[in-house]
């Protein structure tokens, strides 16, 4: 294992970029608890450098796994004679890694947006782009909008995090995220065409604007910096932070695994190799701490929602406990009006509930912190798909995302700003 890995790590230094040609997505189905227990097995097996995209907890359990080319026939025949049903999701991960990159490609304009009207929402961009575009939507709005750094990235890039205000001193709060984890970028991409529906939309939708007039919204649109410069230029797959942990070949930390919360309990590995590596120590992640510190000096944010992909679900806490939250009731009934709401439009089906008991259990997570902080409204989204592309949803869906996602962030907001005084 140690050696794969640091053959990888050499290619990637060598080449710049790894590749993953070959490498298919699995949609493997446990129909009962000794499948499952051989699944969880052969997942932690970690010389076949097997990456688990998606799961959910119920049974018959579905987990969707990215296979390395060179661990494909050993994984299908443990399958097959363990008779685990499976089916290829994704053929050959890199031919469709090759399509996105030439659809950027083809897409990037010659001359960068001037105004945040030319940004091209529908495609997919650089953390440079990004950053350019926060900077344009501040000089286009000093009156809406401003740009606070709360912290730095641990290679040291700033954590830029949008600030929407009608003026006013401390008044209550909602907070936006996309792109905790790097590899997730539809999430990125929809964070930006939010922060470009809320200032065209002050002023005009009487729903923003009177969430405006009560609230501030914060929007981090890039949270994990360095994982998502890192799916941009070496591997598109990359979920964690980039800090290195002394002891081991294996980089970064989850970031969405880092949190006080439960920490270190099931639903999180002890392993720096892991997709879910919890870090040494809850906050150790200047990503993480940084909003730790930003909600405890702020004191009075009412919503925090915490955007991922995929899957298309809607989750409230807890992932560490099955003990129910407190508002258990009035944030499954708030979560299914907002599904209700984001199906209108073209008729996208969510899954809703806890996270423990809808996806699957994972300590220390962002909305469990920021609940047991007291900001009740406290939500993480799975954005699409449901699996026929993960993590690589084409671009066209980029725009049908965001404005579907906006409906339930919408009903969010505005039954926070209704039961704020
Ligand atoms: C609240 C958790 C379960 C969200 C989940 C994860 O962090 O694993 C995302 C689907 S990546
Ligand atoms: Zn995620």
């Amino acid at each position: 294992m140690k050696g794969l890995l640091v053959l990888t790590a050499l290619f990637v230094a060598v080449f710049g970029k790894e590749t993953f040609e070959g490498d298919q997505v699995l949609r493997i189905t446990a129909r009962d608890e000794v499948q499952l227990t051989l699944l969880k097995d052969l997942s932690e097996m970690e010389y076949l450098q097997l990456d688990v995209w998606m799961e959910t907890t119920d049974l018959p359990t579905s987990v969707d796994i990215r296979v390395p080319f060179t661990s494909l026939q050993t994984v299908k025949a443990f399958l097959e004679t363990e008779d685990i049903e499976y089916f290829i999701m994704i053929k050959d991960l890199q031919v469709m890694l090759d399509e996105e990159k030439e659809q950027m490609l083809s897409s990037a304009r010659a001359t960068a947006p001037r105004t945040s009207d030319d940004y091209d929402y529908s495609n997919y961009h650089t953390i440079a782009d990004i950053y350019a575009f926060q900077d344009m939507l501040v000089a286009e709005n000093p009156n809406l909008v401003s740009k606070i750094v709360i912290g730095q990235s641990y290679q040291g890039r700033p954590l830029n995090v949008l600030k929407f205000s009608t003026g006013g001193t401390n008044k209550p709060g909602i907070w936006l995220d996309t792109g905790i984890h790097s590899r997730e970028w539809v999430t990125q991409a929809s964070g930006t065409w939010f922060a470009k529906k809320i200032v065209t939309d002050y002023g005009r939708d009487a729903a923003l604007t009177a969430i405006l007039d009560k609230m501030d919204i914060f929007l981090e649109i890039v949270t994990n910096p360095d994982g998502y410069y890192y799916t941009h230029t070496s591997n598109r797959m990359w979920r964690k932070t980039r800090k290195p942990n002394p002891g081991s070949s294996c980089i970064g930390t989850d970031p969405n695994r880092n949190w006080d919360a439960g920490f270190g309990g099931p639903g999180a590995s002890d392993s720096p190799c892991s997709e879910t590596y919890r870090g040494p120590k809850a906050h150790s992640e200047s990503e993480v701490k940084s909003i730790v510190d930003f909600v405890k000096s702020h004191g009075n944010l009412q919503a925090f929602v915490s955007i991922h992909s995929y899957s298309q679900m809607l989750l409230y806490p807890y992932g560490y406990t099955r003990t129910p939250c407190k508002d258990e009731s009035e944030l499954h009934n708030l979560a299914r009006k907002a599904i209700t709401d984001l199906a209108s439009l073209y008729g996208t089906s969510y899954r809703y509930g806890s996270i423990i008991n809808t996806i699957y259990q994972a300590s220390g997570g962002t909305i469990d912190w920021t609940y047991n902080q007291g900001v009740k409204y406290s939500y993480t989204f799975e954005l699409r798909d449901t699996g026929r592309y993960g993590f690589i949803l084409p671009d066209n869906q980029i725009l049908p995302t965001a404005k579907e996602t906006w409906l339930a962030l919408m009903a969010i907001m505005e039954h926070t700003k209704d039961n704020t005084n």
